[in-house]
């Protein structure tokens, strides 16, 4: 079984695809990048506005890997009430020192979720140094969404190795990147807690366009029933 989230940018498309009863709102800006955040404001804003029990993520931006920047946007978008603050892993930079700087917000109560970019070959060591900082999760989702859909990207056996490393460090575990309705018969065996949703929603599948019901529909009805508790704490 897998979870749903959809990756939304205004209230208007929150309160949309609540009426799907999707399992995660992620409140981001695609235009702005592949975590293009909204501003706190809004975000602030949206969470007001939607069910209490909603699960609720949103991204930080696609920011430099320096560790203060990372640390003082992580706790801006936390006191939005979001449950979850989503925070890309981007090449170069001190990963080490950014999720060291990160684990504060995470000892602080925080539910933080790391998102590495599987076209980046990003090294899946890290999930134990998230895992041992505090994380709540790790999401692998796909950078350049030109690309074509993560099981275009990634191998079936890499994406069984990340879900496993992942559940094995007692992380919730998503997967992403342009994916569409196609990709889930053959992700669903993986069963990763999470499949993740931005493009594959939208009219032409283009992440920046309108969404469309007929696919929300679609995609929500391959999924599993929610059982939002099972992902929350
Ligand atoms: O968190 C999930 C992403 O919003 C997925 O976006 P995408 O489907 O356009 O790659």
């Amino acid at each position: 079984m897998s979870y749903m989230l959809a990756s939304v940018n205004s209230l208007a498309e929150a309160l949309l695809v609540e009426q799907f009863e999707v399992d995660i709102i992620d409140l981001k800006q695609p235009a702005r990048g592949a975590l293009g955040a909204l501003a706190a404001a809004t975000v602030k804003q949206i969470v007001s506005h939607l069910p209490s029990g909603t699960l609720v993520s949103a991204t930080i931006g696609d920011l430099p890997m320096l560790p203060a920047v990372l640390a003082a946007a992580t706790l801006e978008m936390a006191q939005t009430g979001v449950d979850y603050v989503k925070i890309g892993f981007f090449p170069d930079g001190d990963w080490p020192a950014c999720i060291n700087a990160l684990s504060v917000a995470a000892n602080q109560g925080h539910q933080l979720v790391a998102v590495l970019f599987a076209d980046t070959r990003p090294d899946f060591g890290v999930i134990a140094l998230l895992a041992a900082a505090g994380f709540r999760g790790v999401m692998l989702d796909t950078m350049d969404k030109q690309l074509g859909s993560l099981p275009q990207i990634v191998s079936a056996a890499e994406l069984a190795e990340f879900v496993y490393l992942s559940k094995q460090a007692g992380l919730l575990c998503g997967l992403a990147g342009s994916l569409k309705l196609a990709d889930i018969s053959e992700l669903l065996p993986l069963q990763a807690d999470y499949l993740g949703f931005r493009g594959g929603l939208c009219h032409q599948s283009c992440r920046t366009a309108e969404l469309d019901t007929s696919r929300i529909a679609a995609i929500k009805a391959l999924l599993a029933e929610p059982v939002r508790s099972e992902l929350c704490g």
